[in-house]
């Protein structure tokens, strides 16, 4: 009998990918395709949900050709997507009646404004967990609806869905007959109330949305729709696992346990404390979201976001062109001896947790005659350790719990210059797993799990395998010394406003 296998898709904010996964939650064949970003005004970032759609239909198909895997030998599909991305089309036609506006985009900012004026802050933290920013779902939907003709009459009359990426590929891959999200994708729309687990109305109605566009809110782990055959070389294969990226990498990290936590570096860097069963009420600009639900059990998580992360490194070689690729920036980093009191706060697009501080701007200190590119290099490699450390610090106050070990994924986790001054800075052990497609990894165990693949929980966390663990090297006088440093860094970065 041929292997059975878990495909995974891992719709990403610059990159599509379809994963597919062994029983022992190994590789097996992969594939990624990119897709165009479009940024038609300044702040704004829009994609096309049919190319994200054509993205997918491509790796699903690429994926099975590179592992010679046949479609039949797929047994459960698991999604997951950027988050808070947000798309409305069409019931009856299927069109998107906009493009879909990413997370980044700010194009939502004078709504939050206003809100924020009004005084709701408050009511949308207690019941939602989040902050009203343009980041999340809620304030993109009102856009659209308030800026294209005819949208919310049409929404009021149930003609319109509105869904994140997720709830976009499940209606394309069942053909329009399904219509819903998971309760992680469902907790970063700003207009779900993650106490009582569902859409609060009393939110929708202050941004004017109708319930009747949103999707049905369901686990992260069941099966949701099936795969109309011609979209799927003639087999209907259940979708059977959902959870937004960041859930979906906690999920695959295997966290479960209160007081994990994970780091993906991507472009942003995202960590997530696992909370348990009870949500965390954040006193440390940290925000409180749904980790997951599973086999009738919901848990929470604590999340800090660091805007700017390996996009630092882009930024050193597209932008200041002082490394030609993001690997040269370890080996230039070695070459000195330290960064030399340089320090670089890359607060590009502001500075996300634990300073919402949307109007900073990135800054460098410390500057001699002495210094070199490799300073700098180095510099910009330390902050992304730095504003980790902040993060975990608000993490550490919020919960209350220690910190044991740090799990780490993302593209710069390949960094081991990275990792080893991140375990020096924060003084506890960096775990870096085999396994670093974390993400898609989550969401093959979510799918899994639903359909008999995977039993539980403790089976896929005898998965979880070291490639390299990294501890610490200094000792804790010189770690607290340099990280005055950054914070006397980041308090000088906020003065400067201009
Ligand atoms: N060896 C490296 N050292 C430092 N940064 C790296 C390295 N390799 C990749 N990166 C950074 O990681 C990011 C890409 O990681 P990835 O997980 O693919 O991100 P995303 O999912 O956000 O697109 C880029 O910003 C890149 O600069
Ligand atoms: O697609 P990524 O990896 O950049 O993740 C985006 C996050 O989900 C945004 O909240």
């Amino acid at each position: 009998m041929k292997n059975k296998y878990i495909m995974a898709l891992d719709q990403g904010t610059t990159s599509s990918r379809a994963v597919i996964f062994d029983h022992e939650g190994e590789i097996v064949s992969k594939a990624q395709r990119e897709f165009n970003q479009y940024f038609p005004e300044v702040g704004w970032v829009e994609q096309n949900p049919n190319e994200i759609w054509g993205s997918i239909l491509a790796v699903m198909v690429e994926a099975l050709g590179n592992g010679d895997i046949e479609a039949e030998q797929i047994v459960g599909i698991g999604i997951t997507n950027q988050r808070e991305t947000t798309i409305v089309w069409d019931k009856k036609t299927g069109k998107p009646i906009y493009p879909a506006i990413v997370w980044q985009s700010r194009q939502s900012q004078p709504i939050v404004d206003t809100l924020k004026a009004q005084g709701y802050e408050p009511l949308f933290r207690e019941k939602t967990g989040l902050l009203i920013d343009p980041y999340f779902s809620g304030t993109k939907i009102k856009w659209i609806l308030d800026h294209v003709k005819g949208a919310r009459k049409k929404a009021e009359k149930g003609e319109l869905a509105f869904g994140t990426v997720d709830s976009w590929l499940i209606w394309k891959l069942s053909d329009g007959r399904t219509h819903v999200t998971d309760c992680t994708n469902a907790s970063r729309t700003m207009v779900y109330n993650i106490y009582e687990h569902k859409w609060d109305e009393e939110l929708l109605a202050i941004l004017e949305i109708p319930l009747a566009m949103m999707p049905e809110v369901h686990s992260s782990s069941e099966i949701y729709a099936h795969t109309v055959p011609h979209h799927f070389f003639g087999l209907e294969v259940p979708v059977a696992g959902v959870a937004g990226d960041q859930q979906a990498a906690l999920f695959g990290q295997a966290c479960f346990e209160p007081g994990q936590v994970k780091n993906t570096y991507g472009t942003g860097g995202f960590l997530l404390m696992q909370t348990g069963s009870q949500p965390v009420k954040s006193q440390h600009g940290l925000l409180t979201t749904v980790a997951c639900s599973v086999g009738g059990e919901r848990s929470y998580a604590l999340e800090g976001s660091v805007f700017v992360s390996g996009s630092a490194i882009q930024w050193l070689r597209d932008g200041v062109e002082m490394v030609k690729s993001a690997p040269e920036s370890e080996e230039l980093a070695r070459k000195v001896e330290s960064s030399d009191g340089v320090y670089v706060v890359p607060a590009f697009v502001g500075l996300g947790t634990p300073y919402w501080d949307s109007e900073a701007k990135g800054s460098m200190f410390g500057l001699t005659r002495g210094t070199r590119k490799e300073h700098i290099v180095r510099a910009t490699l330390e902050s992304i350790a730095y504003q980790t450390r902040d993060v975990l610090e608000a993490m550490m106050k919020d919960s209350g719990i220690p910190l044991k070990t740090l799990r780490v994924d993302g593209g710069a986790s390949q960094n081991d210059f990275l990792m080893q001054f991140q375990s020096d800075i924060i003084g506890v052990p960096v775990d870096r797993p085999e396994v670093v497609e974390t993400t898609a990894l989550g969401a093959a165990y979510l799918a899994g799990l639903a359909v008999g693949f995977w039993k539980d929980q403790a089976e896929l966390k005898a998965h979880w395998k070291l490639q390299q663990q990294f501890t610490p090297e200094i000792g804790v006088v010189v770690r607290e010394d340099l990280y005055r440093g950054w914070k006397k860094a980041v308090e000088a970065t906020q003065l400067f406003k201009n």
